[in-house]
């Protein structure tokens, strides 16, 4: 029998078969690599458990690797709402991995600024936001609090998975989507102006035919050494054309010279802002891969 996972909790998965039926499951391997999102071929046992025996191939898989190790996030999603708030402090680094995530599994991402109604310190993360917005990334001004109707056309027959640090307002964002969600909203004190890690199961809502959401756990760090520089390079849209006019052909826009994509930063195409965020990048995937 076949079905989709539907949640992730530790070693255990709930699979929504095509029977109709949830079945709370298990993987004979250890390291399963079963994802939220997974369509796989599970051997029933009775009507409400069952073996998972296989995941069948994916459109895609968004996962990090923190410390040399993989964490799944979502399988076969359409799109990825990257949550950004001004509390806890928004991040442009984890913003800026987020997109990569998403853009090399060529998933279009879309950044929700949550938390509008704090006012101002929203509208400087929105100037921040705008050479996000400049770049083509779509940017969802919502309060989840009050109102999380402008989220919908985004929604809207994807398979959507929302990522992002702990307590920018993920789970909330389910609850005000999905009525029965009761998904474990904390209330941190944003006064320290730390989040802390509420959500520790990857789950998946229906919000309509054809239309999902993914919530997945908040994170501290968004690890991207599986990642290649070809692909890291690729990952940012703006550098894309530029790519065949550098010297070299595998050039990593570093120190090498005649760098088409150096050059456009010069010359203020490339925003100077995102060239360091890719050379930081770049720097850390080849320490990694040094001393792998
Ligand atoms: N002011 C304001 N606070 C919000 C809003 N949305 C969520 N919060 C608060 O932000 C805190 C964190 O919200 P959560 O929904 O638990 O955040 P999360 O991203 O799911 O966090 P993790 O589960 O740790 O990943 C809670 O105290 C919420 O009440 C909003 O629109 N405005
Ligand atoms: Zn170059």
């Amino acid at each position: 029998m076949e079905g989709r996972v539907v949640a992730v909790y530790g070693r255990r998965f709930e699979v929504e078969c095509d029977d109709g039926r949830r079945r709370q499951c298990v993987v004979k391997a250890k390291r399963s690599g079963v994802a939220c999102g997974d369509r796989v071929r599970v051997r029933p046992i009775g009507e409400r458990e069952g073996m998972i025996e296989e995941i069948l191939p994916r459109e895609n898989l968004l996962y990090r690797s923190d410390f040399h190790r993989e964490k799944l996030i979502a399988a076969n999603v359409t799109r990825v709402l990257v949550v950004v708030a001004p509390r806890p402090g928004f991040s442009e680094e984890l913003l800026n991995r987020c997109l990569v995530a998403a853009q090399s599994q060529h998933v279009t991402p879309v950044i929700v600024l949550n938390k509008v109604d704090l006012v101002e310190a929203a509208a400087q993360v929105r100037q921040q936001l705008a050479l996000y917005e400049d770049l083509g990334y779509p940017v969802v001004p919502v309060s989840a609090k009050q109102d999380v109707s402008p989220l919908r056309p985004y929604l809207e027959g994807h398979v959507a998975v929302l990522v992002g640090p702990s307590g920018v307002g993920k789970s909330t964002i389910v609850n005000a989507l999905v009525p029965d969600a009761r998904a474990a909203t904390a209330e941190i004190s944003e006064a320290l102006d730390s989040g802390r890690h509420t959500t520790t199961s990857t789950r998946l809502y229906h919000l309509g035919p054809g239309t999902d959401l993914i919530d997945s756990p908040g994170m501290q760090a968004f690890g991207l050494s599986h990642l290649e520089l070809p692909a890291l390079a690729a990952a940012f849209p703006e550098f894309r054309p530029l790519l065949s006019a550098c010297r070299f052909n595998d050039c990593r826009h570093l120190e090498e010279p005649d760098c088409a994509v150096r050059a456009a930063a010069e010359h203020g195409q490339v925003s100077k802002r995102r060239l360091a965020m890719y050379q930081a990048l770049a720097r850390e995937l080849m320490a990694r891969k040094l001393y792998a």
